[in-house]
């Protein structure tokens, strides 16, 4: 599905992400972690266009994506979430998730016929007219993931979509995230939050200072020295 392969980034003289290689599969959760400034966001950013590599290689089920426009790779099927989401807030729920559904649909009602199906299944349906604005941040990271999904993308990143969230909230958007994982896509999420992380990833792929430094289930990356070297003083990995 989504192959990364030797990829490196500088900004000016600063080497951000040196020889990232990693795959994710579809009906699977895969969690990019690692400590602030370990490269996450830029890596989400080069497999979603906003960003070129200087070297490396990324395919999307076989075919190089490598440094096409991000409204390209969307249109391969990669949608993705913003850690600030956007400047939609004066769109309703339903604006905004249908606005994605045109990734697929070609007609304004199959938009809105795949708006309906995606607000329903994330049960946001009584919502539809708010104001994203207008909205709590725990629905607004939901509705995060309805946009994704209306897409009907082959990828899914989600960047931070937990970030100040309750716990109890956090529960409930991690119901909504395996709902996006059992529907076949594959899921690559940049996560702080453990509790999340801990239900959710497949697979475990723990970034520090540009380079991966561990690969696997949380259980085995948190027995890795390197792991716990790069989170040292941190509660991050017990
Ligand atoms: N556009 C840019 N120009 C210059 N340096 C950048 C740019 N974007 C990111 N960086 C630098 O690249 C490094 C990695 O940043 P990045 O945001 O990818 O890390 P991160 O792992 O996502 O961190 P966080 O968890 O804090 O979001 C940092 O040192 C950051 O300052």
């Amino acid at each position: 599905m989504l192959e990364v392969r030797g990829v490196a980034k500088k900004f000016g003289g600063l080497r951000v992400l040196t020889d990232v290689s990693f795959e994710a599969e579809s009906g699977q959760v895969t969690a990019l972690i690692g400590p602030n400034g370990a490269g996450k966001s830029t890596l989400v950013n080069l497999v979603s266009g906003y960003l070129t590599p200087n070297a490396g290689s990324i395919t999307l089920d076989g075919k190089d994506i490598t440094g096409m426009a991000p409204a390209k790779v969307f249109g391969e099927g990669v949608a993705r979430t913003f850690q600030v989401s956007g400047n939609v807030a004066e769109l309703n729920v339903f604006e905004c998730v249908a606005m994605s559904a045109y990734r697929t649909a070609s007609s304004y009602r199959g938009a809105n016929e795949i708006a309906e199906e995606e607000l329903k299944r994330f049960d946001l349906w009584q919502y539809r007219s708010r104001a994203l604005g207008d909205i709590p941040t725990a629905m607004v990271r939901i509705v995060d993931c309805a946009r994704g999904m209306a897409a009907r993308p082959k990828i899914l990143l989600l960047d931070e979509v937990m970030a100040g969230l309750t716990p109890a909230e956090v529960d409930i958007v991690i119901e909504q995230v395996r709902a996006c994982r059992d529907a076949g896509v594959a899921i690559v999420m940049i996560e702080h939050v453990l509790q999340a992380v801990n239900a959710l990833a497949d697979r475990v792929v723990v970034l520090n200072q540009g380079t991966i430094v561990a690969t696997g289930s949380m259980a085995e990356v948190s027995q890795n020295d390197e792991v716990k070297e790069a989170y040292l003083g941190s509660a991050a990995v017990k």
